[in-house]
């Protein structure tokens, strides 16, 4: 979907050559379903290498989930109450946009932007991955700090442009309070229940980060990871 431009045609309803209205969005299931799954399952992926890259703050989640939680499994109600699992969503998502240039935007009219002359009909691309990345917005940029997050009010609903994975504006993502819901309440049942350990070889340090862009940024060399149940971290599964 995110590989798709926006036409030129007049109206709201050709504004968009994606799978928005009525009118297109059976024909386009697969690519509002490849919005949603490659986004949500890359973060997801992104996270947890993050986590193993960095054991001290995987424990801090750990810790956060069995104190907020004690032996209840996870549910989405509990996602308020996990501040820090928020501020590693947050951080992962800074760091690790899966739409790293947004959807491409065209200027309707010749417009002056910050000095910059952008002729009517230019294409703009954003390019969150950079922002994400500007040392003029983010201490010590490069670095997996969740914390950065914990005392500020930054969020990702498009009203703090440093920070906007999701998009902003009337494009913004359809799909955020779903995607807001999916990746805490998967990556935080994925953290109490298993352990997480590297491969026989891989260590924290020499871990490929190398970044593949498709229809998300992905991660090019896929997770491997060795897990092992939490054993009576909560009730009912795995006393
Ligand atoms: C981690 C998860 C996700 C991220 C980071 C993400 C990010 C984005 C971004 C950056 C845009 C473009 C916004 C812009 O250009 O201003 C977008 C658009 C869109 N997303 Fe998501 N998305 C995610 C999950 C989802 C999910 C779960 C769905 C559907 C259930 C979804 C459906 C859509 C749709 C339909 C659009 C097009 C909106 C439009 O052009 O009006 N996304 N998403």
């Amino acid at each position: 979907m995110f590989q798709l431009f926006r036409s030129s045609k007049p109206g709201w309803l050709g504004r968009s050559l994606l799978a928005l209205s009525f009118h297109n969005i059976y024909s386009n299931w697969h690519e509002l379903f490849a919005a949603s799954t490659d986004t949500t399952t890359s973060t997801i992926e992104w996270a947890l290498t993050e986590l193993l890259r960095n054991p001290s703050i995987m424990r801090n989640v750990q810790a956060e989930l069995d104190q907020v939680l004690v032996q209840n499994k996870m549910e989405e109600v509990d996602v308020g109450s996990l501040r820090y699992l928020q501020a590693v969503v947050k951080e992962t998502l800074r760091l690790h946009p899966p739409v790293p240039l947004l959807i491409p935007r065209r200027a309707m009219d010749d417009t002056k932007f910050m000095g910059y002359s952008v002729p009517k009909d230019t294409q703009i691309l954003v390019n969150v991955w950079a922002i994400g990345r500007d040392p003029v917005f983010w201490d010590d940029p490069l670095s997996f700090k969740p914390e950065r997050f914990l005392s500020s009010n930054i969020d990702y609903k498009g009203r703090h442009f440093q920070f906007i994975p999701f998009g902003a504006g009337r494009r913004i993502c359809v799909g955020m309070s779903l995607a807001h819901r999916t990746l805490h309440l998967a990556l935080g049942s994925l953290i109490q229940s298993f352990e997480w350990a590297l491969e026989d070889g891989v260590t924290p340090e020499n871990m490929d980060m190398t970044e593949r862009l498709g229809v998300a940024l992905r991660k090019a060399d896929p997770l491997k990871t060795v897990l092992k149940l939490r054993v009576g971290k909560y009730k009912g599964r795995n006393d």
